[in-house]
């Protein structure tokens, strides 16, 4: 499914009522009627209108607020509270703004309130008693917003807030940024959003998603025709998505008449003395994630001690003047060892030392193969842009994923963390174009994009998974997937989803998220 910006939307909203020819008035009409369906659905499971409904005696109507803003999502609104007036709530609308100041289909949709007698008043702080109401329906803003809410529109916000109802958030709610998930202060704290059309990207990024609640997307009547008119580049990362765009579904197919060799050969470049179970997490993912064989290169010092823990893993001693560590190690010999495999990953629990970007320059250039760059191989190409010597590294030959978590990907940009985490679909997108890597932003909804300009916002995983190793394990499975032969784009994209899918499985197996552990997404696999 798109994943829209708001002015995504607009565009397409303007294809479906300008170029097409559907009334904007029908579109609200629909829009206000969805969100009818959702407060009906979340007050029946409070058990209220079923019983109302039903006519038994002593159970009284179920009471909904309706706050509308000036616009058209205040337009939605006016739309809903007739459509739950009319299935027997009691409904109360409060302005926001004066008004006469509502225009377009907004003041029609007043005009049509009016008529009907719908119950209807202008905002004044602390006049409302809160307690009255079974819940609240957010129509003040939606992608129209610009800024933080206003007064006496924020006062209005804080009370909804404080009041404990349960709310109901048109399009997105009020306060949030649409294109970026950035929340003001104040921001409606929705338990439910109802997304017109499609999601807006604020709805999936933190801390939008929050303040959003549960997200429905329903349909309003716009035509698949005025959706491609808008060439959208971002998706949501789903089950649907895999499955429409690229015939894919988990558990990947694997066919009868095959063989280890058709799989793929994952070379892992991880570990080291003191981090050796980085390597062992990454390649063990990487053998579970799909792929015929795995060879793990570690400093030579340490073969023997590593020696039996992975048995179905091949170890390959590179030469470190027995040090054990990759400081000793040439990262010409690394890229000679990698030769022939189909993917290669490098990066967990390598370390620093002096002069290591120049060691990843050697497999920068002479690894042929679809490369996999994570953690500290992430914090060396980041020296490299900075110090300017990276400009020198020239176009690798084959495919380069990077995954970094948003400190690497702050020095990776050469910005802060607060600056990344702002706008984390923006800044991965920039960064791959400007690199032509796809770029993997871990983090709560990992953002997956590729240098053509597409990208995903991950919707599986959960906070569990923020723990030690967790990326190691999305490294090698996405270096398995490339072996297996995914583009770099499918491959780090199945990679995050099932990554996520996984530690979601994990988590179901345990009784809190805090224990689970980055060998759990493994197993789970
Ligand atoms: N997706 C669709 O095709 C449809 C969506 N609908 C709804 O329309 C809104 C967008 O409506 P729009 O009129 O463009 O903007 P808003 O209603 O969000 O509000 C704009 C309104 O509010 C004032 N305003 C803006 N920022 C602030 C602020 N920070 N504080 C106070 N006031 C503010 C501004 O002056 C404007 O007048 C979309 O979200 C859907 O809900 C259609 O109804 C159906 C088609
Ligand atoms: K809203």
């Amino acid at each position: 499914m798109y994943l829209v910006t708001a002015a995504e939307m607009r565009k397409i909203d303007r294809c479906a009522i300008d170029a097409i020819g559907i009334p904007a008035i029908a579109l609200m009409e629909n829009a206000g009627r969805a969100v009818a369906d959702e407060v009906e659905r979340l007050q029946a499971g409070a058990g209220k209108t079923a019983q109302a409904h039903a006519g038994i005696p002593g159970v009284r109507q179920p009471r909904w607020l309706v706050l509308a803003g000036k616009g058209n999502n205040g337009g939605d609104g006016l739309v809903c509270a007739r459509h739950l007036a009319d299935r027997g709530f009691e409904v109360r609308i409060v302005y926001a703004v004066p008004r006469d100041s509502l225009t377009g289909e907004a003041a029609l949709q007043r005009d049509i309130a009016s008529r009907i007698g719908l119950p209807q008043e202008e905002y004044s702080p602390g006049s409302i008693d809160w307690t009255r109401w079974d819940g609240v329906v957010d129509a003040l803003l939606g992608t129209g917003t610009a800024g933080a809410p206003r007064e006496p529109m924020a006062s209005l916000i804080r009370e909804a807030n404080g009041s404990g109802r349960p709310i109901v958030a048109i399009d997105v709610p009020s306060g949030i940024d649409s294109d970026t998930g950035e929340t003001a202060e104040p921001c409606i704290r929705a338990c439910v959003t109802v997304a017109l059309a499609l999601p807006k990207v604020g709805l999936l990024a933190y801390p939008g998603a929050d303040a959003a609640g549960e997200v429905v997307v329903r349909p309003i009547g716009i035509p698949e025709a005025a959706m491609k008119s808008e060439k959208v580049r971002t998706f949501v990362l789903d089950k649907a998505s895999l499955a429409v765009r690229w015939g894919i579904a988990l558990p990947l197919a694997r066919k009868a008449n095959s063989h280890k060799g058709t799989y793929g050969h994952t070379f892992v470049v991880a570990g080291s003395r003191g981090m050796s179970g980085a390597g062992l997490l990454c390649a063990k993912a990487a053998l579970r994630a799909g792929c015929g064989l795995v060879s793990r290169a570690v400093p030579s010092a340490l073969v023997g001690s590593l020696t039996g823990h992975l048995p179905e893993a091949m170890l390959v001693g590179v030469a470190d003047g027995g040090l054990g560590e990759w400081r000793g190690t040439s990262g010409k010999e690394v890229a000679a060892n990698a030769s022939g495999k189909q993917a290669v990953v490098v990066g967990p629990g390598l370390g620093r030392w002096a002069g290591d970007a120049l060691w990843l320059r050697e497999l920068w250039s002479g690894v042929a193969a679809p490369l996999v760059l994570d953690a500290d191989a992430l914090n060396m190409a980041a020296e490299a842009v900075s110090s300017g010597e990276f400009a020198s590294w020239g176009p690798r030959q084959g495919e380069t994923i990077v995954t970094p978590h948003p400190g690497e990907m702050a020095r990776l940009c050469g910005v802060s963390v607060p600056e990344i985490e702002r706008d984390r679909l923006g800044a991965a997108r920039r960064l791959a174009e400007r690199y032509g890597v796809h770029v993997v932003l871990k983090g709560a909804r990992t953002v997956v994009a590729s240098p053509r300009g597409d990208a995903w916002v991950n919707t599986t995983g959960n906070a569990g998974m923020a723990t030690g190793g967790s990326g190691d394990v999305l490294a090698g499975m996405i270096g398995s997937l490339l072996a297996q032969g995914f583009a770099a784009e499918k491959a780090a994209a199945i990679g995050v989803y099932w990554h996520g899918a996984a530690g979601d499985l994990a988590a179901a197996n345990r009784s809190s998220l805090g224990s689970l552990v980055a060998g759990d997404i493994v197993e789970a696999l």
